[in-house]
């Protein structure tokens, strides 16, 4: 049987980061090195590397994101970058959304475990939530999808000037590139490539970030409201 790996102890950086909330983030990695573990929702050869590349990478994404608004973390998984983020930051408010039960029963357990009143849990896809979901200012991601299809489930998710804020790793320029034409019909009017993280992860995390206009999902989520608004035709009746 191989020995479970130990969980280093939170670097410096951690502190100054998660501030009043150190001890609840010390609590999530712990959860994460234990029960995240044996549940199948973290590899057991992340756990040396769980602050640095998982809480800190996470948590510095709170440099983007600006104040008082409502996020969805898409695919949050065992609530990443969606759990940082609330460590660090109580003005937001949070929706998680993950579609394997496993997972949200673990995200659950976590908010109600460190208390985190300005965040909820969502069990499903984005893309079947649209319309039951309240649309949000910001949707976070990790991991989750290539930045094209990412986009046609994270957009449509959005208000009007939204952003949509992707942790991507150095693949980020050539995604981007690849996602121009599918961003544009989804109503892209800024993308950006943003390094956060200085003095605190290194390498930086890599931030893309898309910005919508009025009309967020574009021209075919217009087209699809459009056709859901529309009065049903009278029924024929036979003679
Ligand atoms: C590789 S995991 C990444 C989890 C987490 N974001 C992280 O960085 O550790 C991808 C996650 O996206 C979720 N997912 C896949 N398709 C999705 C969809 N259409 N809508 C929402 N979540 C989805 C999966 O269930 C899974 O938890």
């Amino acid at each position: 049987m191989t020995e479970a790996a130990e969980l280093p102890p939170a670097p410096e950086q951690a502190r100054e980061v998660f501030g009043d909330r150190f001890d609840d983030a010390v609590r999530y990695a712990e959860l994460l090195a234990d029960a995240g573990v044996q549940r199948g929702l973290i590899g057991p050869r992340e756990v040396p590397r769980l602050w640095e590349r998982h809480l800190l990478n996470c948590a510095v994404l709170s440099e983007v994101v600006p104040e008082g608004v409502t996020v969805c973390d898409v695919g949050s998984g065992a609530g990443l970058p969606g759990i940082p983020l609330a460590l660090v930051r109580g003005d937001l408010k949070i929706t998680l959304l993950e579609p394997l039960l496993r997972r949200t029963t673990f995200l659950t357990e976590v908010v109600e475990l460190l208390g985190l009143d300005h965040v909820t849990v969502v069990r499903g896809r984005a893309e079947e939530v649209l319309g039951k979901l309240q649309p949000v200012h910001v949707v976070t991601a990790r991991a989750v999808a290539p930045l094209d299809r990412l986009a046609t489930w994270g957009i449509p998710l959005l208000r009007p000037y939204g952003e949509m804020l992707a942790l991507k790793g150095d693949t980020a320029e050539e995604e981007l590139t690849a996602a121009a034409s599918a961003l544009n019909k989804l109503g892209a009017v800024e993308t950006d490539v943003l390094q956060v993280g200085e003095g605190v992860v290194d390498p930086l995390s890599t931030v893309v970030q898309v910005k919508v206009g009025e009309s967020p999902g574009g021209v075919r989520f217009a087209a699809k409201r459009a056709k859901a608004a529309r009065p049903a035709r009278p029924s024929r009746r036979r003679r």
